[in-house]
């Protein structure tokens, strides 16, 4: 095993690997302003044409007699100069056509890649001597030519990073919590992708140093007055032969000791950390919609006893298509109300369809699928897969607590402003404190980062955003996920709290013992693959199954015997038939062995 780094073998290539190039940066910086302002302006004295470097003239002298120490400052603070400009153009450039590609998607989004494939396609030098002999001798000329062929590459970068943002938890989180998609570009997948266009920014200076050097060489840059460090070498490029070398030697070191310097500071402004991700909120590609004004659908959700209840599915069947062209029957004529003031908890093994129905029930389906039955919400119709229907309903009439846990906060800020724009965003009157008040929280946690929080505090902490907008359904998908069973059960009884104040509640989880314990339940359905084959009161069901594939979950809890559950869960691409679980079991009634 190597040996560890010692201290200063540690500072040693931390300084040589980061500090050297920045600080090898700065001090060309420092050489291309403070040299010519300290040396003043430049007189021709041909007396002291072409001396070689020594102690009076470090560098050499030109032609005219001028000290080239001097002259490559200077050239170097003009071949900096616009090789910034050029750098910032074509990063801003960059930044729109990569954030318009990637917010707007589909056919805009073809269309503009399309065209920067095409730019990027264009050979660029050809396309600089082009544009530089229309204008000769301008330096706008010269900058034109160089952003307007090297935003590409910036582009690219920031499309990139923000679809891989745009499908974060904490970005899936935002729209469901009521943001808008311009405050998501804003708050979220700009801000990622900043950094990155940072770093293009900084890629972009040798290699425009570079291009401006070459135009500049090949005669068609800047004027011999204005001389950049391409100037300098196409003057001296026949000293060479009359054995002059330094005239080539002093510009030349300095353009390598720039781009060396540039090329390495860009390694240190790095990305830095990406944002943490987890297993999304939503699967698949499924856009989901920004949201409309507050209100699109009343907010007058029948009490308990009302006979509409909150939520009312009837024969929903859900079919998702998968890669290689079958189907996933993840939900077959599923009949199941959620009443205001009630808990509901779906349970079931892994795979059975759980999470794909609660999708539906938050209007977040993967694109693609089929679906067929009804979904009635606070009395209204909405088409499980129609994104337009769930507009104005996600976080103030339907609220998701997903399973991402921390993941659903954006990394790099603290809790307590992420929940205040979410209550903002919601129209929620609500201040943060209260906010956390409600879930059990301290005012503290608002000063935490995500990463800060435990797995019980990032729980409570999904369900204050969750219950933000007030809303009359709370789907609550596997929220004791990863928690003891102490924490489990606090976060059962929140939610049982949440029931209390007159929200429909629906709970999914496979944690039937923390159920059973906390006693948290009003009603039980329970999902086997893709049908709910029993559905009724908490304390039937869990005491009393009729189906056995109920008996069996039950079984298989340790105080119930601890008795594993026979064969294995059926694969929905090819799902048995109603009542098929005796195919699994063998036919034995498990629920009273
Ligand atoms: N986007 C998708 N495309 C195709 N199939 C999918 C997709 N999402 C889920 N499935 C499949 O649908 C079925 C049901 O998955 P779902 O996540 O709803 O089950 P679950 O009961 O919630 O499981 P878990 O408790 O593990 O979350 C599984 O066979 C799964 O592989």
């Amino acid at each position: 095993m190597p040996e560890p780094a010692t201290r200063p073998a540690r500072i040693g290539r931390a300084v040589s690997g980061r500090v050297l190039p920045v600080a090898a940066l700065a001090a060309l910086v420092v050489y291309a302003v403070a040299v010519p302002w300290w040396a003043g302006p430049q007189t021709a004295d041909f007396s002291q044409a072409l001396r070689g470097p020594g102690p009076a003239h470090w560098f050499g002298t030109d032609h005219s007699g001028h000290d080239l120490f001097v002259r490559a400052a200077e050239g170097l603070r003009v071949s900096l100069a616009i090789a910034l400009a050029c750098a910032v153009t074509a990063t801003v450039l960059g930044v729109a056509v990569g954030a318009a590609a990637a917010s707007a998607g589909g056919r805009v989004d073809m269309l503009l890649m399309r065209v920067t494939d095409g730019v990027n396609a264009l050979p660029h030098l050809l396309l600089g001597v082009v544009v530089v002999a229309l204008y000769p001798g301008s330096p706008w000329a010269v900058i034109a030519s160089i952003s307007l062929t090297h935003w590409p590459q910036v582009a690219r970068i920031v499309r990139a990073e923000m679809l891989s943002v745009r499908s974060a938890e904490y970005v899936e989180a935002a729209y469901l919590w009521g943001s808008t998609r311009r405050a998501v570009l804003l708050r979220h997948l700009l801000p990622a992708a900043l950094p990155q266009a940072a770093v293009g920014l900084v890629m972009l200076l040798p290699h425009a140093v570079w291009h401006e050097s070459t135009l500049s060489f090949l005669g068609l840059g800047l004027p011999p007055d204005e001389a950049s460090l391409g100037t300098l070498l196409e003057v001296a490029r026949g000293d060479v032969f009359t054995g002059a070398w330094w005239t080539l030697a002093a510009p030349a070191g300095v353009l390598v000791a720039t781009t060396l310097a540039t090329a390495g500071s860009s390694g240190v402004l790095g990305p830095g950390p990406r944002r943490a991700r987890g297993p999304g909120v939503r699967r698949g590609t499924a856009a989901v919609p920004g949201t409309a004004a507050p209100g699109a659908i009343a907010r007058d959700v029948p009490a308990a006893e009302s006979p509409e209840p909150a939520v009312r599915v009837r024969g929903l069947t859900l079919r998702l298509p998968t890669d290689d062209g079958r189907l996933v029957h993840a939900a077959t004529g599923v009949d199941l109300d959620l009443h205001a003031g009630r808990l509901t908890a779906l349970v079931g093994e892994s795979g059975c369809g759980k999470s794909t129905l609660a999708s539906a029930l938050c209007g977040l389906l993967p694109q693609g699928t089929r679906s067929a039955g009804s979904v009635r919400i606070a009395g209204r119709e909405v088409p499980a897969a129609d994104e337009r229907a769930w507009r104005g309903l996600h976080g103030r009439v339907v609220g998701l607590a997903g399973q991402a846990g921390a993941a659903t906060f954006t990394p790099v800020r603290r809790l307590g402003p992420q929940l205040a724009e979410v209550a903002a965003s919601l129209g929620a009157p609500t201040p943060v404190p209260e906010l956390l008040a409600r879930v059990g929280l301290e005012g503290s946690a608002a000063d935490k980062y995500p990463h800060e929080l435990s797995g019980g505090m990032a729980a409570r902490a999904v369900l204050a955003a969750a219950l933000a907008g007030d809303p009359a359904v709370l789907v609550a998908d596997e929220p004791t996920a990863g928690l003891d069973p102490d924490l489990a059960g606090q976060v059962l009884r929140l939610l049982r709290g949440a029931a209390d104040r007159g929200t429909a509640v629906l709970v999914i989880t496979h944690d039937l013992q923390a159920l059973d314990t906390a006693g948290a339940a009003d009603a039980v359905a329970v999902m086997y693959a893709g049908r709910i084959v029993e559905h009724g009161p908490a304390e039937r069901v869990l005491t009393a199954p009729e189906h056995p594939y109920t008996g069996a979950l039950l079984a298989a809890l340790p105080g119930r015997g601890l008795r594993p559950l026979p064969g294995l869960p059926p694969e929905l691409t090819d799902p048995p038939g109603e009542g098929s679980f005796a195919e699994r079991w063998g036919g034995t009634d498990v629920a009273g062995r």
